[in-house]
């Protein structure tokens, strides 16, 4: 590669980032403006072409196509500087559409011999207005257009050096330009429904997904984690706590005498007292703790980056708040509530499973020696 390629490519390179790297509204601002830009070169091309063939003014046309340039360029810098970020629509969409109609009829009056040309350019024109216009504004613009045309028609018959036309030759270009102005906003105000459509199928799609997201990592009646998504949290904890040397902690919380509560107060009682007891339990805990419900009336809490003491402080804590807060039934009965914890501390390139198997194996320990207790795990 030559030096004056390798040289050249950065300077290149630079460029691109300068009219590229924006975040995606204004990439996609841009590339909308981009497009009008494009068909703003075309219609210049063409009219320049006309006034060398003699089929109009080249003084009026050149004026035009600067005026025409112009205003897209300020539009571009616009956009690119950042500059109309903060508004509504940084496309700033219906000013740029009412300027290319402006510029539309404009060279319609100027065209002389060649005006043909402009009644197809005002159809896609209004096409932008799929671009984020409201209804409203692509009526409006509809409407505008009419005015805008019916005064480049008139100053057409009424200023001899425009190219004055017969009568009926203008009413027919009027007529066609109605019809292309209103067939385009029908075309635009369809495109802009099926697009509201899609979108609002996009968002509730979206919200489905969510549901099915919380359904798959929620427990219904509790709230809490459930087991499959705590089974993924315990795996995530556990590579951290293995790469950082971080201790983390495990216990297993087992209501008592559960059964008992279901025989003498309903299993609606019983659904009442897991759901009383999960608030109690995440009351106590810290938010980088990881509480979920593991079936039936047993739970789990993961303690990242806890010492065992501190764990041993916050089950104790938690044994005798849930002790000492009897749950309200609607009836107007209390139940007196008490759990039982297993706890364990991960071991160095211990696996998960026999955590689980060591903090279980405490929780048992702790239903032998009479309930309402913690027990820590041996090694
Ligand atoms: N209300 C309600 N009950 C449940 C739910 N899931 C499990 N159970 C009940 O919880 C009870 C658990 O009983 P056991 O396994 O004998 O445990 P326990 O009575 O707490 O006895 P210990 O654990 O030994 O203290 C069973 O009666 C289950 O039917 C639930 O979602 N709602």
């Amino acid at each position: 590669m030559s030096l004056d390629a390798i040289v050249a490519r950065p300077r290149l390179q630079r460029w691109l980032d300068l009219v590229l790297t924006t975040e995606p509204r204004q990439r996609a601002s841009l590339v909308t403006t981009g497009w009008a830009c494009l068909l703003m070169v075309c219609c210049v091309f063409s009219l320049e072409l006309g006034a060398v063939a003699g089929l109009a003014d080249p003084q009026l046309v050149r004026w035009w196509s600067l005026g025409s340039g112009a205003c897209v360029l300020i539009s571009f810098a616009l956009i690119r500087s950042g500059a109309s970020m903060g508004w509504r629509d940084p496309a700033f969409t219906h000013v740029q559409i009412a300027y290319a109609i402006t510029s539309n009829a404009v060279a319609y009056a100027i065209a002389d011999q060649a005006r043909g040309i402009t009644p197809p350019v005002l159809a896609v024109i209004m096409m932008f207005g799929v671009f984020g216009l409201r209804p409203a504004q692509i009526k409006v613009l509809m409407v505008y257009g009419l005015i805008a045309y019916g005064v480049a028609a008139a100053l057409v018959q009424c200023w001899e050096p425009l190219g004055a036309m017969p009568v009926e030759l203008a009413a027919m270009y009027l007529l066609i330009v109605a019809v292309v102005l209103f067939t385009s906003t029908a075309l635009t105000l369809r495109a802009h429904a099926m697009r509201e459509h899609l979108q609002g199928r996009k968002r509730d799609l979206s919200q489905a997904v969510e549901q099915v997201r919380e359904l798959a990592t929620r427990d219904e009646l509790t709230g809490l984690p459930n087991r499959r998504h705590m089974q993924e949290m315990m795996r995530v904890e556990g590579l951290r706590a293995a790469r950082s040397g971080q201790p983390l902690l495990m216990a297993q919380l087992d209501l008592d005498a559960f059964k008992v509560i279901n025989d003498t107060h309903g299993h609606a009682a019983g659904d009442l007292v897991l759901q009383s007891f999960a608030r109690l339990v995440s009351g106590c805990v810290r938010s980088a703790d990881i509480l979920a419900r593991w079936g039936g009336e047993e739970f789990v809490l993961l303690m990242c980056n806890t010492s065992a003491q501190d764990g041993s402080y916050l089950l104790e804590r938690v044994r005798s708040v849930v002790a000492a807060t009897p749950v309200q039934l609607p009836t107007g009965a209390t139940i007196e509530l008490t759990v039982s914890v297993g706890a364990a501390q991960f071991l160095e390139g211990e696996e998960l499973a026999s955590l689980l198997e060591r903090a279980d194996e405490a929780l048992y320990a702790a239903k032998r020696l009479g309930r309402n207790r913690v027990v820590w795990a041996t090694r």
